[in-house]
């Protein structure tokens, strides 16, 4: 395997959305759950995204496992490699974009490395280093309320120099508007300032081509999907990828029964839940009687297997900020974020030993540890459910399964059942 791009991402859904834009734009991806076995074989691919579950673990568990991702990558060709972070730049003061990317950079050999999580396809820019979310800047938007790392300062260059051990830099608009060159000495100036990061501006896609061709010949990077598409449009531009890899097919249609679950408390994935409702029995699980105890993994299961050979069925714990903060009040953010995943994960695996083969799980951290516990181990694309959303196929696997890896803000109101439609 000679990779011509190699990512490490800080979740499971990010690294899906990843994935799929590399896809999209020519690259033949895989995404792998964490590092491979020694000696696994893989399919041949133009890069390979290694998805691990970092993003709200310890910082220095965090630079860890991107540490020996990154390794792993280099060793099997990856000239660049580019930290995927979230579009909305979802972290803390305590990390772990900030440690993450030293680290990387450090084992790269570079100076500085280019950041931006701008995604225009699902409205996320960067104009003079600050966020927005569609209109709205970052922390006027609904990533205020998110349950582990509510996003509360739209200024990127502080929110990064608050997590990084070394001074953080702009490139502005006005210099992406001149061109890769102009990227490139202005990453070049402000390291020689001693920078360690730059938070590039973008808007359009056409930034993101620009700042792709400035960085490409460079070792590495950190951003969103965006900046995957800027980079794999370089590569694919000077002949290092595959024009017939968008969309590729997920192979033999995969039976068994289909089911959803959600975890995400976002505003759209709250839109998702209850239009699902009507169009699939959907069960709310009521995460304070979790907590207190209740057996809620075997209702859940009840409920699922009395309806599983009729059609879908959604099992959610979703709830809107108010619910989710009084939780939290009483329970600890971590010690309730870890117990609903953790359920969720075991509703997952009762419903995999039920024949389920099809299963769309909304929500990051939920995503990690529902995959983690089915023992998934790398996924092959298939076709955009929605932007940032792709079917993946289970490689490795004895009987294959079809996921939906739903990003939190990610998907329109019908997503559960355009994503139940795509896999039938
Ligand atoms: N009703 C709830 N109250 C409090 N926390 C919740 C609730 N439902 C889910 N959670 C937790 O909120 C977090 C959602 O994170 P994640 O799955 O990454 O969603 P997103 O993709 O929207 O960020 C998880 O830790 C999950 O366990
Ligand atoms: O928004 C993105 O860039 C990614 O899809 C992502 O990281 C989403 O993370 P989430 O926890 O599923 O919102």
């Amino acid at each position: 395997m000679s990779l011509a791009l190699g990512c490490v991402a800080d979740d499971y859904t990010g690294a899906s959305d990843l994935a799929n834009t590399l896809t999209k734009a020519g690259l033949r991806t895989i995404q792998t759950i964490g590092v491979p076995e020694e000696g696994r074989a893989l399919p041949e691919a133009d890069a390979v995204v290694v998805a691990l579950k970092s993003r709200s673990i310890p910082a220095d568990q965090a630079v860890a496992r991107s540490r020996e991702a990154e390794a792993w990558l280099r060793a099997r060709g990856a000239a660049h490699v580019m930290f995927k972070v979230c579009s909305t730049f979802d972290s803390t003061d305590a990390g772990n974009i900030g440690p993450v990317m030293d680290a990387l950079r450090a084992e790269a050999g570079e100076t500085i490395a280019l950041v931006t999580p701008a995604f225009p396809e699902t409205g996320r820019s960067v104009y003079q280093g600050n966020l927005f979310v569609g209109a709205v800047p970052l922390n006027e938007s609904p990533l205020k309320d998110h349950p582990l790392n509510p996003m509360r300062d739209a200024n990127l260059v502080r929110v990064l120099g608050r997590q990084s051990g070394s001074p953080v830099g702009l490139i502005d608009t006005a210099t992406v508007a001149r061109g890769a060159e102009a990227v490139a000495a202005r990453l070049d100036a402000l390291a020689a300032e001693g920078k360690g990061a730059a938070i590039a501006d973008a808007i359009f896609d056409s930034d993101l081509e620009v700042l792709g061709r400035a960085i490409i010949d460079r070792q590495f990077s950190v951003g969103a999907s965006g900046l995957g598409l800027g980079l794999a449009r370089a590569l694919v531009a000077d002949g290092r990828g595959t024009t017939d890899a968008a969309g590729a097919a997920v192979g033999e249609p995969v039976g068994g029964a289909s089911a959803c679950l959600a975890g995400s408390c976002s505003q759209a994935t709250l839109q998702q839940v209850a239009a699902a409702e009507a169009i699939m029995p959907v069960l709310r699980l009521d995460p304070a009687r979790l907590l207190a105890g209740d057996d809620v993994v075997a209702e859940a299961l009840a409920f699922a297997e009395e309806r599983l050979s009729s059609g879908p069925v959604l099992i959610a714990t979703s709830a809107p900020p108010e619910s989710v903060r009084a939780l939290q009040a009483a329970h600890g953010v971590d010690a309730a974020g870890h117990a609903i995943e953790a359920a969720l994960a075991a509703i997952a695996e009762g419903l995999v030993a039920r024949g389920v083969r099809r299963l769309v799980v909304a929500g990051g951290e939920t995503s990690g540890a529902v995959v983690d516990r089915l023992g998934l181990t790398a996924f092959l694309l298939g076709p955009e459910i929605a932007a940032g959303v792709p079917v993946l196929r289970t490689a490795g696997r004895p009987e294959p399964m079809l996921l939906a890896l739903k990003s939190g803000n990610f998907g329109g109101p019908d997503f559960f059942g355009r994503a139940l439609d795509m896999m039938a």
